[in-house]
């Protein structure tokens, strides 16, 4: 009777995520949005608190350089019941999310990086996919066959994530993004993990349709660092539950430029993305990514980065049905080794490069096309 009575409480508990993951996920009807937090607007909400910054972590000039405001602009947010989590609402200056966007795009899916297509295509094929992409995503219009920027599902930097194993190896890491490091470090810094280090990143690209299903992020050996998420382009319905996968989960919209940080015991917390938000009738894409780099500002020392005309068109047709969301990890606490294990003999060095090792040749190419599971 009580194991019955468990298993009962268990299926109803477990119910609670799922519940809330199928209600967003549903697209006819489409659900009701009114209880999801909206960071951008409701400070007035019970649950959601103003979060303190470092601000001396990061001057206003480096701020600049990475194309953020300064840290006393940024509009910091926690959440109550979520200890460490934290929420900044898109601090990016304006125009300065399309550099970032057209990285996702054209830049870190190059090679040495990892992408989905090279599960079941040959090196050529995944080689220049932003080339092989581009002409036929600036015309408008459904496009059959789809281009492989629309068949894009994730791209691993760093110590590249393996989706089979869900583990990181010392034997397949590529240097992590300089750009992408300094972005992530200032981040870190501001929300008080000046030593964060940034070594592996997964990099998600949702169509319309997808979502991310019910997972923790527990793969690195470390997990008193941080792990950061940026989000771009479409808005999307995130949900941060408990540390049991059953747990309720608070519903949060992540929009264009959004940062989320999880970090202390909100590090280990169930999380999923439902679904993609309709864009609304008019305004395929968020204002901000509208903005150019301002004229008047002093950008002629190459700091803050531009996009050209020709990349961006590409990148916003791109985006008008899409969201890209940018995760940095790091994997190893400080002086902190991989175990060895059998399928690894090599042992990792310290101060070596990026904190990764030469790629070796051998690193097996896995067959796991969807990542957890971003359909
Ligand atoms: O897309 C998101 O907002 C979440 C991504 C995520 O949870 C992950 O990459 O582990
Ligand atoms: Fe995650």
């Amino acid at each position: 009777m009580a194991a019955k009575m468990a298993a009962s409480t268990v299926e109803q508990a477990e119910d609670a995520f799922r519940k809330l993951f199928r209600f967003y996920k549903r697209r006819n009807p489409p659900p009701d949005f009114s209880e999801v937090v909206d960071f951008s607007k409701n400070l007035g909400s019970e649950t959601v608190y103003a979060a303190e910054l470092d601000r001396g972590s990061v001057s206003d000039e480096a701020a600049f350089r990475a194309g953020l405001q300064p840290v006393k602009e940024w509009r910091a947010f926690g959440l109550q019941g979520y200890p460490g989590f934290i929420f900044i609402s898109n601090p990016f200056l304006p125009g300065s999310q399309r550099y970032w966007v057209k990285q996702c795009l054209k830049t870190y899916t190059q090679k040495p990086n990892v992408c989905n297509l090279d599960m079941h295509m040959q090196p050529a094929e995944t080689e220049n996919i932003w080339e092989k992409s581009v002409g036929s995503i600036r015309k408008k219009g459904q496009r059959e066959p789809r281009t492989l920027l629309e068949k894009l599902r994730w791209v691993t930097l760093g110590y590249h994530y393996n989706w089979d194993t869900k583990n990181y190896s010392p034997d397949h890491c590529t240097p992590f993004p300089e750009d992408l490091d300094s972005l992530s470090h200032k981040i870190a810094a501001a929300c008080g993990f000046p030593s964060f280090k940034a070594e592996a990143g997964i990099l998600n690209y949702y169509r319309s349709d997808s979502s991310l299903g019910i997972h923790v992020d527990e793969s690195e050996l470390d997990h008193a660092p941080p792990l950061l998420s940026f989000s771009f382009g479409q808005t999307a319905v995130f949900l941060l539950g408990g540390t049991k996968r059953q747990d309720a989960p608070t519903a949060m919209f992540m929009r264009s430029g959004d940062i989320m940080v999880m970090s202390g015991s909100s590090r280990l917390l169930y999380h999923a993305v439902p679904c993609i938000v309709p864009a609304p009738a008019g305004h395929p894409l968020p204002s901000c990514l509208d903005q150019r780099v301002g004229k008047d500002e002093p950008n002629d020392d190459d700091d803050v980065r531009t996009v050209c005309e020709k990349d961006w068109e590409a990148c916003s047709a791109y985006l008008k049905t899409s969201r890209i969301n940018m995760t940095v990890r790091q994997v190893l606490g400080p002086g902190q080794t991989f175990p060895v294990t059998h399928s690894h003999t090599v042992p990792a060095t310290e101060g070596s490069g990026n904190g990764c090792e030469e790629e070796t040749q051998t690193a097996k190419k896995r067959k796991s096309e969807s990542g957890y599971d971003l359909d």
